[in-house]
């Protein structure tokens, strides 16, 4: 199977502090993948060095085949990236933010599709600033969508938004993934990483602790439930205790 990102022995620290320590990813096209792991445990960290916007210490990494440092370019037109938060004017509308985004790439989608996929059609002349939380979680969904991408990474996917809200996100990523979109995304919350993701990597504190499918990770574990046998993974006591 084509492998669109692949990533060996990624190293990444600050100032005494080993951030991520020798991580390797393989995610083929189409596949839906997680990466997990508790709050500091290397998740940014490692997005970070795979879209070339930090520089790893050691290690490889390849988007598409691209190198993402020296075909920065290139790469741009063909990944979206969701992010938390984005510097915008005080006073822009949800409109004007999307047609800026449209305007960078050749081939953008069509955004009043997708903020009417995402439920937001009704708040297109509103002033970003005065989106709730969740809506403006959703509307970085979108921009990171609207380059229609090939591969896209979705940081903290779902925070903030309310039950349905995150069904919805679902229901629009399985649409993408049926599309053939390969997907990054990490997240915190295990039912949501049970329903989308093929397969899944965990990290703890920078080091690699599991690669696999949902399935594995529950049989590895002695835990029944996805969310149990995570815990049983990032949780030292639990581990050790069993082992
Ligand atoms: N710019 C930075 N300077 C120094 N240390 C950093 C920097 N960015 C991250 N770190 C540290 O690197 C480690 C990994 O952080 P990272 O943000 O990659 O974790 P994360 O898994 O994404 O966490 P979260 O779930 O809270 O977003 C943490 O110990 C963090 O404090």
């Amino acid at each position: 199977m084509e492998t669109t990102i692949k990533v060996e022995k990624l190293c990444k620290s600050y100032t005494g502090i080993q951030a991520i320590e020798d991580v390797d990813i393989a995610v083929a096209r189409g596949e839906v993948f997680g990466l997990l792991g508790a709050n500091g445990a290397g998740k940014t960290t490692t997005i970070e060095c795979i879209l070339g916007t930090k520089k790893q210490d050691s290690g490889t990494v390849s988007i598409l085949g691209m190198n993402p440092q020296a075909d920065r370019k290139k790469l741009f037109e063909k990944v979206g990236v969701q992010f938390q938060e984005a510097n915008y004017q005080d006073k822009i509308t949800v409109d004007e933010l999307c047609q800026v985004i449209q305007s960078l790439y050749k081939a953008p989608s069509n955004y009043e599709n997708l903020l009417k996929q995402f439920g937001l059609m009704e708040k297109h002349k509103s002033p970003v600033s005065e989106l709730s939380g969740g809506q403006k979680q959703r509307l970085f969904i979108i921009l990171a969508l609207i380059p229609n991408p090939e591969v896209v990474f979705l940081d903290e996917l779902t925070t903030g938004l309310d039950a349905k809200a995150r069904r919805d996100v679902w229901k629009c990523l399985s649409e993408l993934k049926s599309k053939g979109m390969t997907i990054l995304l990490t997240s915190h919350f295990m039912d949501e990483v049970e329903a989308l993701c093929d397969r899944i990597c965990i990290l703890k504190k920078g080091q690699m602790i599991f690669n696999g499918t949902v399935q594995e990770a529950i049989a590895s574990s002695s835990c029944e439930k996805f969310e149990d046998a995570y815990l049983w993974f990032t949780e030292e006591e639990n581990r050790n205790e069993s082992i």
